[in-house]
């Protein structure tokens, strides 16, 4: 198995790509019998009152607060060529390689992943809707960065179940990698419906089309060390309680884990869930505080740090994303094949929930002061006490199950990683011009 680090320094162009938007379904034309021609200029003020209406409404409306905005987008797709970029790009270019569809693989794990199965000679077909939930730049570029490694990334919904039909028709997929989620702890008070919509309803889309392939893929998918919730049992083992959920985030992710299961148990679907704890890295999610800080110190804003309650310390467990790849890949090359097809079961299949953490969690506080050293500006620290926005005051992952059975073994430090985070953030928005939103 390769070490995926190569992504660490690209300065890749941003180059924005086109969203296709079909007409809106919502306008429908009506026929209307003229008693009089001087109607004509009225109504047709009024159509275009309307009209505009409904584009502000639709399109211009924070995504935040409407989820349902981004499944009125429409991806074009199909076609020869389109088939021929898919089948290209899946073709496995080693004896013993698979071929895996990744969704969400213009987000950051997706990227590293992708990019690291490419480099050993598997077949590899990205899938990713590119919304809004983060500055699309960030994900035009990476998606720029696969493109120029031979991965096809196509636009596209895991929600879009013909859509995953026609891949699966084009390509027997053996593995799916699935890493398409709306993430975020935070994010989930402001647009609860978005998590829903991604981490339930598409994980389902999408187990759905996997149960009736033939062959049917088997498939590893993110799930998160937050399903581990109020459990104050440290370090977090899998065999732990997770039925405390401290967010909507995370109960979705839990509910997946669930989902997981059924579709293992009637369907004979081969499936591995693995628990992410905290992950970053160059290329990351400017969602994430790592992130978010970076870009804050370096323009002089002033950063919440939390504390807990009595000034008790608010830790993470932050894993390096090379770590994260090598738990991917390794969590691809030890699943089973799925035992049923067509939709039926034919036999018992795998079932699998691992933790891939880094077994040192560092305390925010550090984190920040780690970022102040490495990037030379004192931060503006507000200390805050953590809000009661789902956040968990301390992850810890217990890795054993993983050690044995995947063979993952961390070895970046919060310091080394949050070195190569820095190099490439400095590089990637270098002068300023790209604006890090
Ligand atoms: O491990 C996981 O399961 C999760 O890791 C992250 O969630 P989180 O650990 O909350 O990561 P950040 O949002 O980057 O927060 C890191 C730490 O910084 C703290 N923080 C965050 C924001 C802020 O303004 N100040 C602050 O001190 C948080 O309380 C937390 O302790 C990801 O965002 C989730 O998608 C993922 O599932």
């Amino acid at each position: 198995m390769k070490q995926m680090s190569h992504l660490d320094d690209d300065g890749v162009p941003s180059t924005p790509g086109k969203f296709k938007m079909d007409k809106s379904p919502y306008f429908h034309r009506t026929r209307w019998q003229w008693q009089s021609s001087s109607l004509l200029p009225k109504l047709a003020f009024w159509s275009l009152v309307f009209l505009a209406f409904i584009f502000v409404f639709f399109y211009r409306s924070p995504s935040s607060s409407d989820p349902s905005r981004r499944s009125l987008r429409t991806y074009s797709w199909g076609g020869p060529a389109w088939e021929k970029r898919v089948r290209s790009s899946a073709r496995v270019r080693t004896r013993r390689g698979v071929s895996v569809l990744v969704t969400g693989a213009a987000g950051f794990v997706g990227t590293h992943v992708s990019a690291a199965l490419k480099r050993r000679g598997d077949g590899v077909l990205g899938l990713d809707n590119f919304n809004d939930y983060y500055d699309p730049s960030l994900k035009r570029a990476r998606q720029a960065l696969l493109e120029r490694s031979g991965v096809f990334v196509v636009e596209g919904d895991i929600n879009d179940a013909a859509l995953l039909k026609k891949l699966f028709e084009v390509v027997p997929f053996t593995h799916v990698m699935h890493l398409a989620a709306q993430a975020g702890v935070r994010y989930a008070m402001e647009n609860p419906s978005s998590y829903v919509h991604s981490n339930i309803a598409g994980f389902v889309n999408l187990l759905e089309v996997c149960k009736s392939a033939n062959p049917q893929p088997a498939i590893v998918w993110a799930s998160s060390s937050s399903v581990y919730g109020l459990n104050t049992k440290v370090p977090f083992s899998e065999k732990d309680r997770t039925d405390q959920p401290a967010s909507l985030y995370a109960a979705t992710k839990k509910a997946g884990e669930e989902i997981a299961h059924t579709y293992n148990h009637i369907y004979g679907l081969s499936l591995t869930g693995l628990r992410f704890f905290t992950v970053y890295g160059p290329w990351g999610r400017p969602d994430m505080a790592y992130f978010f800080f970076t870009r804050d110190i370096l323009k002089g804003k002033a950063i919440s740090v939390f504390e807990g309650a009595n000034h008790g310390t608010v830790a993470r467990d932050f894993t390096y994303i090379d770590d994260i790849v090598k738990g991917c890949l390794g969590a691809l090359d030890t699943a089973e094949k799925s035992t049923g097809s067509g939709g039926k079961k034919r036999g018992a299949a795998q079932l699998r929930v691992f933790n891939l953490g880094n077994t040192s969690p560092v305390p925010v506080s550090d984190l920040v002061s780690i970022l102040e050293r490495l990037l030379k500006v004192k931060a503006k620290r507000n200390i805050m006490k953590l809000p009661r926005n789902g956040d968990v005051q301390f992850t810890h992952a217990n890795i054993s199950s993983a050690q044995r059975e995947l063979g993952y073994k961390p070895t970046t430090d919060l310091q080394t990683g949050l070195k190569k985070f820095a190099r490439w953030y400095l590089g990637y928005y270098k002068g300023g011009k790209r604006a890090a939103s």
